[in-house]
């Protein structure tokens, strides 16, 4: 048979056997966890003794059942591997159509410079430029992000060929110029790109002098006619839809051809119609508003999504994906390529724990092992097919190489026109738009939720983490982006697990049950806040009375938990370096682990029952890509950024305070009362643990001068608090 090689190979993880063996050893000990619970309660005299003992052992049910899925997407894994060569063999150039569908929110807290270097980093792939197309919705409808877009499209005409003349990696100029070690030995090269370097610098120069100003010059306006469009713009949530084909490239117009006559990537500006009294769904409705518009365009069988600030960091990247979707056996199957989000601007030892490294290097393998990973968001190759609802059939099967692609005759005014019309507001009412087609509403998490819809309509997704990291992103860089963003995500799962959508019924013998059981990692990120916050709270202030709530450490009750919590660390902590962490990294992480569970999914929580109750909506609060000099230097030097007031910080500040008072108070009483001690040594060390971990808040609170310190409105909240917790727990409530 001619076609007989695939273009890609699966491979199943090493070292399973040792994880499942201590997966196993693990759920022995839980079940000795949960004997001694029940053959150690205390009489039912010791009404408080008794009450937290009880509180802690449904802590512990539910860390059991939060335990499960963590262990179901560690138990396989898959990696694939691709043979781009077997791909260009087979196919040469003849490679279908690839629509970019870019999304950018709000012009300061997403600078335009920002988002025009990711537009040109995709408008350079190696891919034949009349087969590709870039697409930019502009939610915050701003003429300064349209501007940059012109400025863009005409850079684009020297960096294209720059690009590819000389191979040229990575392809966003401002990663490319920024990166210090350009050895570059060929002085032709160096002429052109110190001459490119210039002119990208000018350019940046004039996109940010006009981002400070609050509307583009009269000069500049005058020179396109689309400028007048932003005098009828009330604000960014009250306007006309506006669209501009900035590049008419694909050569269907001869004109729009870069520097060396080839022709350019066609490039589209978008900003949808808005109206106050039209819910507008977010990224999710600004995607499909995107989808529409390409599909009347362009139309390309295949679809990339990306953030605004997630650059191409490899070139080769669309052909990595078509070796899953263009392969002949399993490709008509596959509905989406998911590649790993990845981070430039991550300190060395990830103080905020932004790099989601166990997610992507760990758990999404996983979830490729049992069907297929959900949907991140971005970083993302679908099939046109699959946003458009389609229900995969073995009838239905359509091979990439049998698409017939046509591309719209008409000229860009009339495709302008007809396209215009697909962003209005009133243009979905009625449709299957955000439910059974395109991205669906109705979760902040909406990635997942359309991730998993596809999978139930019967597609299987591929996750492809290749060496070469494909894409390039920012994560939050303070302490509060990093905990709001984390908010928005448990609370858009605990919409998701408290709608039909929860993956276990929505899922039901539509997609294999480990894959079912692999999304429930997810979803209870919310409902885990009330136990950890009891874990990290309700023991400690035990101490202060002497209350004993775990088996005495050396009695043979007390050696399974000190294994769980032995091994269980360890354990993570070894994953974690594999994943190319540091040790500090991982301790880092272990810090930002607790503060998500008694901040952000404490409040995703309360703002879920709240939305439940109907007082108030979900927002989608996006996250800053830029911050101000002296706060990113203090991230450069991981120093962790408290200068907020917020309920969030209060939180924090008073668990660490109560810990650090119950780890005093314990040593006093053990100091008079050394008999108790081998009753209370698990909760000292859970203690001394917090205490430890908690370090920099104590920093924070009274021993830092610079604007980074906790405000002292929150440091004389969180110590009253603690101060009145600790205080009436000490003082009655006989035992
Ligand atoms: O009303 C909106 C809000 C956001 N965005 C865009 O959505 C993207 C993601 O927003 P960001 O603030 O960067 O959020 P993150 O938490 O980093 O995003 C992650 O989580 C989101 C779901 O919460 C997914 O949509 C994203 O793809 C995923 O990267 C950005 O390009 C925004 O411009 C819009 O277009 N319209
Ligand atoms: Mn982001």
């Amino acid at each position: 048979m001619k076609f007989s090689q695939p273009l890609f190979e699966t491979v199943s993880g090493n070292w399973l056997f040792l994880y499942r063996l201590y997966a196993a050893s693990i759920l022995v000990c839980i079940c000795f966890v949960f004997a001694s619970r029940v053959k150690l309660l205390p009489p039912s005299e010791n009404g408080t003794h008794r009450l937290m003992w009880i509180g802690c052992s449904l802590c512990e049910l539910a860390f059991f059942l939060f335990w499960i899925p963590t262990v179901v997407v560690r138990w396989d894994r898959s990696y694939r591997r691709t043979f781009k060569d077997r791909l260009s063999e087979r196919h040469g150039k003849d490679l279908p159509a690839v629509d970019i569908l870019v999304c950018t929110a709000d012009p300061v807290m997403e600078p335009p410079s920002m988002v025009m270097s990711t537009v040109l980093s995709v408008m350079a792939y190696d891919y034949p430029p009349d087969k590709l197309s870039v697409f930019l919705s502009d939610d915050g409808c701003s003429d300064l992000t349209f501007y940059a877009m012109l400025e863009a499209a005409s850079f684009s005409k020297k960096w294209i060929p720059f690009c590819h003349k000389f191979k040229v990696e990575p392809r966003s100029p401002e990663a490319y110029f920024s990166s210090p070690d350009v050895h570059i030995e060929d002085p032709v090269r160096k002429n052109e790109c110190n001459s490119i370097n210039n002119l990208y610098e000018e350019m940046v120069g004039r996109v940010e002098a006009i981002s400070k100003l609050t509307r583009v010059p009269e000069e500049i306006r005058k020179s396109h006619q689309i400028f007048k469009e932003w005098d009828f713009v009330s604000s960014r949530n009250d306007h006309q839809t506006i669209l501009q084909i900035v590049i008419d490239g694909n050569g269907r117009d001869e004109t729009a051809v870069d520097d060396e006559g080839q022709p350019l990537p066609s490039l589209v500006y978008l900003s949808r119609e808005k109206r106050p009294h039209h819910h507008h769904q977010f990224k999710a409705g600004a995607v499909n508003a995107l989808i529409r518009v390409s599909s009347r365009i362009s139309n390309a069988p295949i679809i990339l999504n990306l953030d605004c600030d997630m650059y191409s960091n490899n070139p080769d990247a669309i052909r990595e994906a078509l070796c899953f979707l263009m392969d002949e056996e399993s490709g008509p199957k596959i509905g989406f390529v998911q590649f790993p989000q990845n981070f430039v601007n991550l300190t060395r030892n990830d103080l905020y724990g932004s790099s989601l490294s166990q997610i992507c290097n760990v758990e999404l393998h996983g979830f490729d092992s049992h069907g297929g990973p959900c949907f991140i968001g971005t970083g993302c190759f679908h099939r046109r097919d699959t946003l458009s609802g389609k229900i995969y059939t073995m009838e239905s099967r359509e091979h990439l190489k049998d698409h017939k692609h046509k591309r719209p005759e008409e000229s860009a005014t009339v495709l302008e026109e007809e396209a215009k019309r697909l962003a209005d507001c009133d243009f979905e009412y009625n449709t299957l738009w955000g439910k059974e087609m395109g991205f669906k509403y109705g979760a902040l998490v909406e990635d997942i939720l359309t991730g998993l819809s596809i999978q139930r309509r019967g597609w299987r997704s591929v996750y492809h983490n290749p060496a070469k990291k494909c894409f390039l992103g920012l994560g939050p860089t303070t302490l509060l982006q990093s905990l709001i963003q984390q908010k928005r995500w448990a609370e858009g799962q605990c919409q998701i697990l408290l709608s039909r959508y929860f993956p276990l019924i929505y899922g039901w013998g539509k997609i294999p049950f480990l894959l079912q059981l692999s999304y429930c990692i997810y979803s209870p990120w919310s409902l885990q806040s009330i136990p950890f916050i009891y874990y990290f709270v309700v023991p400690s202030l035990c101490l202060l009375r002497g209350i004993s709530l775990f088996p005495e450490v050396s009695s043979p009750w007390g050696l399974p938990f000190t294994y769980i919590i032995f091994a269980v660390t360890l354990h993570d902590a070894i994953e974690c370096i594999s994943c190319g962490a540091t040790l500090l990294a991982w301790w880092n992480g272990q810090r930002m682990w607790m503060f998500k569970r008694t901040t952000s999914y404490l409040f995703a929580l309360l703002d879920n029952i709240w939305r439940i109750m109907g007082f108030t909506n979900s927002a989608f609060a996006i996250t800053a890509k830029v911050t101000e000099d002296d706060v990113s230097e203090r991230y450069e030097k991981e120093m962790i950024e408290f200068g907020a007031v917020t309920p969030m910080f209060t939180i924090i500040a008073a668990i660490a305070l109560i810990n650090g008072f119950c780890l005093i108070g314990g040593f006093i009483r053990l100091l008079m009362w050394s008999e108790t001690l081998p009753q209370l040594v698990m909760q000292m060390i859970s203690c001394a643990s917090l205490v430890l971990i908690n370090l920099p808040v104590y920093e924070g609170l009274f021993f830092r001068k610079d604007p980074g310190r906790m405000p002292a409105s929150v440091m004389q909240a969180s110590l009253t608090f603690s101060l009145v917790a600790c205080s009436l727990f000490t003082i009655r409530l006989p035992v």
